[in-house]
């Protein structure tokens, strides 16, 4: 007799949820997901041949699973009552009015995934909470849902939050370095995690950390801001070397090869982007804030304060250099999401640094490989709604016509095709001085320099940057 699949659903069908739920199918042959969002479009798009994003290797295994073992619902009913075990995935952006704006965390989503579920489980179900939440927020999971359960239905409820990076998902959730899983301890919440547990069945057990509610909830903030904090630490030393003579990725050698801090997450550039990162450490220092830990908020603050330093720094470099006159000048923007591998552009550096640049009256040719023209218009009319950007940006669907009579090229994704510019054809097309500002450590400025470029590498020796 054919062993009835278990059945598991995932509320979220965005960056984390349907990798999440991709891979889970891939790896386990009894399970049935499936995937909800009360987006009906972005439900349509995991239907159809078009998905919503791209994110490398995913395309193939929803082909793979989909309508098999993975699907794609709009019918939250259904879902919720037919599953078992619930993951929430739903955003967890930074509040933007009322107490607490530009900092905590709004948790509309999360509480409308607790009412949805109260409402329509007829079962006990076990709750996995994946979405990145102030500490916390497990205990007000459990209160709206406790509050609003039909008679006789009680939810488990396990943090499980999640470290996948964009560009590299499948591979981070095929070969994790670590799951953490947090819950109560008592018989039933052990006996949950058990079952959490199976689901990542290929993952070995000496990976799989266990513990209560709040430090799984904790792990995921700190895991982020001590990322965040790398990155703003040798940005921070980007400017000390190049004021000095010392070059930025020869130290990040020189200390990554201690054991003690390796060689990841050192690379010097115009700073972090992506969803997460800020909003994270927003999160954690509106958290300390609320617990009135002055020191602990200062301390992180400053990781933002950085964040925000590296990009506008990176700019001035750019006006210190094309003499303060860049307006209606064409300058080559190469690159827009916020890391390469990605079409995300969210909190992308090169939308702020784009639009300082827009309002010197730059005219921005911009050229992403996989971000689209309606997102990067987007993003740039939100900060800036009173600009007719038509007049001043044009987003072309190859490097080439970025480039051509442009005075500058800024590099702002760290996009493998960049690495392969032909520098000497580059330049000829280019109007003269023809300038690289690379944001990303992706050309060769000496090649550059040679050819006849007036180049700027973030954190490079004052001897490439001095004109
Ligand atoms: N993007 C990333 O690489 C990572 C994100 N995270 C965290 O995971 C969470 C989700 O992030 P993303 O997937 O990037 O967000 P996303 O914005 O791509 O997807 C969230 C989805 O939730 C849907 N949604 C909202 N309310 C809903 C409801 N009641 N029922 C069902 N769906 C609902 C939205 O329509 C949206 O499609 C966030 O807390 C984030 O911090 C964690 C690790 C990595
Ligand atoms: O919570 C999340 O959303 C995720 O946030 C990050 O993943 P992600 O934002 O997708 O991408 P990263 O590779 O971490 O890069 C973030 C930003 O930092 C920048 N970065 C990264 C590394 C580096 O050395 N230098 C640097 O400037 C990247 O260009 C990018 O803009 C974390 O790496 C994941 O572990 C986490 O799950």
């Amino acid at each position: 007799m054919e062993k009835k699949p278990y059945p598991i659903c995932c509320l979220g069908a965005g960056y984390v949820g349907v990798p999440t739920m991709a891979v889970i199918c891939e790896k386990n042959p009894d399970i049935k997901a499936t995937v909800f969002d009360v987006d009906e479009k972005r439900i349509a798009a995991w239907k159809s041949e078009n998905l919503p994003f791209y994110e490398p290797d995913l395309e193939d295994i929803i082909k793979a699973k989909r309508d098999k073992s993975l699907f794609f619902s709009t019918d939250a009913e259904k879902s919720i009552n037919e599953a078992d075990l619930i993951y929430i995935c739903v955003g967890t952006p930074t509040k933007t009015t009322g107490i607490g704006a530009g900092m905590g965390t709004n948790l509309t989503y999360i509480e409308s995934t607790a009412r949805m579920i109260a409402k329509y489980s007829k079962t006990n179900k076990i709750i996995v909470e994946k979405s990145t939440v102030p500490v916390q927020t497990s205990s007000y999971l459990e209160k709206v849902l406790k509050a609003n359960a039909q008679p006789n239905v009680t939810f488990e409820i396990l943090s499980n939050p999640e470290f996948m990076a964009e560009g590299s998902a499948i591979r981070d959730l095929r070969k994790p370095d670590r799951v953490v899983i947090g819950g109560k301890d008592t018989e039933s919440a052990q006996k949950a995690i058990e079952i959490l547990k199976k689901i990542y069945c290929w993952v070995d057990d000496k990976q799989i950390v266990t513990t209560n509610l709040f430090s799984s909830e904790l792990i995921k903030l700190t895991a982020n801001a001590f990322l965040a904090q790398r990155v703003s630490s040798i940005n921070a030393i980007a400017e000390v070397a190049e004021v000095t003579g010392a070059n930025v990725h020869e130290i990040a050698r020189g200390i990554g090869l201690d054991s003690r801090i390796g060689p990841k997450f050192l690379g010097a550039g115009i700073g972090f982007g992506g969803s997460c990162f800020q909003k994270d450490l927003f999160n954690l220092i509106y958290l300390c804030e609320w617990f009135n830990l002055k020191e602990v908020v200062a301390y992180w603050k400053q990781v933002v304060i950085m964040n925000d330093h590296q990009r506008k720094r990176f700019v001035m470099k750019i006006l210190n250099k094309m003499f303060n006159n860049i307006t209606s000048k064409k300058i080559s923007v190469l690159g827009f999401a916020f890391k390469k591998d990605t079409s995300d552009t969210r909190e992308s550096p090169a939308i702020y640094i784009s639009d300082y640049l827009i309002k010197e009256g730059a005219h921005l040719s911009i050229y992403d490989p996989k971000a689209t023209k309606e997102t990067i218009l987007r993003d740039l009319q939100a900060l800036t709604p009173n600009v007719n950007l038509e007049k001043q940006v044009t987003v072309v669907s190859n490097a080439q016509d970025s480039i051509k009579e442009s005075h500058a090229i800024l590099i702002l994704t760290d996009w493998d095709e960049f690495k392969e510019l032909n520098l000497a054809e580059t330049y000829k097309i280019m109007e003269k001085p023809a300038y690289i500002f690379d944001g990303r450590n992706v050309i060769d400025q000496k090649e550059a320099r040679k050819i006849g470029f007036e180049t700027y590498s973030v954190g490079t020796p004052l001897i490439y940057n001095s004109d």
